[in-house]
């Protein structure tokens, strides 16, 4: 199942520095190793804005879940999620 994320980041002020900057390396690893994995497919800042939005191919709700939860930086964010199908006006035979 495909769903379209977008997560917003709010770090506290009050964050030490160290801290945020180790939250945000192993966030990246954990991003990039989903990503290697094919779950992850695509992750695209948001211009001007500490936010992504992504695309996620996983086996369901469930599993779209454990990954969101279990993000570093999953209690500084905020995410909104949208489930995809196809469209039926879309040219393409797959989603590639
Ligand atoms: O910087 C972000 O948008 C938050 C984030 C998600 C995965 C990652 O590496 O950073």
């Amino acid at each position: 199942m495909l769903f379209h994320v977008r997560m917003d980041v709010r770090l506290p002020h009050d964050l030490p520095q160290e801290e945020a900057v180790e939250i945000i390396a192993r966030e990246k690893a954990y991003s990039q190793e989903l990503q290697r994995s094919g779950k992850w497919r695509h992750i695209w800042r948001i211009a001007g804005e500490y936010a992504n939005y992504s695309v996620f191919d996983v086996k369901d709700n469930t599993e779209l879940h454990e990954i969101l939860s279990g993000l570093p930086l999953f209690k500084f964010m905020h995410i909104e999620v949208a489930p995809l199908l196809r469209h039926p006006s879309s040219i393409r035979g797959d989603d590639t």
